[in-house]
């Protein structure tokens, strides 16, 4: 883990053009909220589908990071459930299913105010050795 780190276009607090994400945990439930913009749609008024990905990806991934591990995506999967508006503060949660050595299973989720999923994710994440 290095300072380089802060340019994460998800969470890294350097990254200009990044989503600055900010994290916490309540109940072995990792969570992050985000408001999309104009900037972040794909059609009109719709969250991009990648930037969706994007959101999902992090909050599994990160939570492992947040455990001081070193950890990649190896597996991604997204099952876009219906349009995630912009301008509507999302709620991204995630949390561990399995683990199978070094592969940890997590899932997670994208939640509208009125407790809509508007998405889901599920991730194989791979916990890195120091090498
Ligand atoms: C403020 C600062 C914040 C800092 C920022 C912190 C948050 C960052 C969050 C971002 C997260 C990302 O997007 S990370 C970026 C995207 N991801 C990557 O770039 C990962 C690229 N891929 C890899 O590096 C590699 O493929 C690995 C590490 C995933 C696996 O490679 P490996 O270690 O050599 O393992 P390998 O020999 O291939 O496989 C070992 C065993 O795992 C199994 N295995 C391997 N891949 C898979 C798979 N996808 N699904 C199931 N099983 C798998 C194999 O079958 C095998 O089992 P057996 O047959 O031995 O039983």
């Amino acid at each position: 883990m290095n300072d380089m780190n802060d340019w994460c276009f998800a969470c890294g607090p350097r990254n200009p053009i990044g989503l600055k994400l900010t994290f916490r945990e309540e109940n072995d439930v990792y969570l992050t909220n985000f408001t999309a913009g104009p900037e972040h749609q794909g059609y009109d008024g719709i969250m991009h589908g990648g930037l969706i990905s994007t959101l999902l990806d992090e909050i599994m991934a990160r939570y492992l990071y947040a455990q001081c591990l070193t950890a990649v995506t190896a597996k991604l999967e997204v099952r876009f459930r219906q349009p995630t508006p912009i301008r509507e503060k999302l709620t991204i949660s995630g949390w561990i299913t399995s683990k199978r050595g070094k592969m940890v299973e997590l899932a997670a989720k994208i939640t509208l105010p009125d407790g809509t999923v508007t998405a889901e994710g599920k991730a194989i994440v791979a916990i890195k050795g120091d090498e």
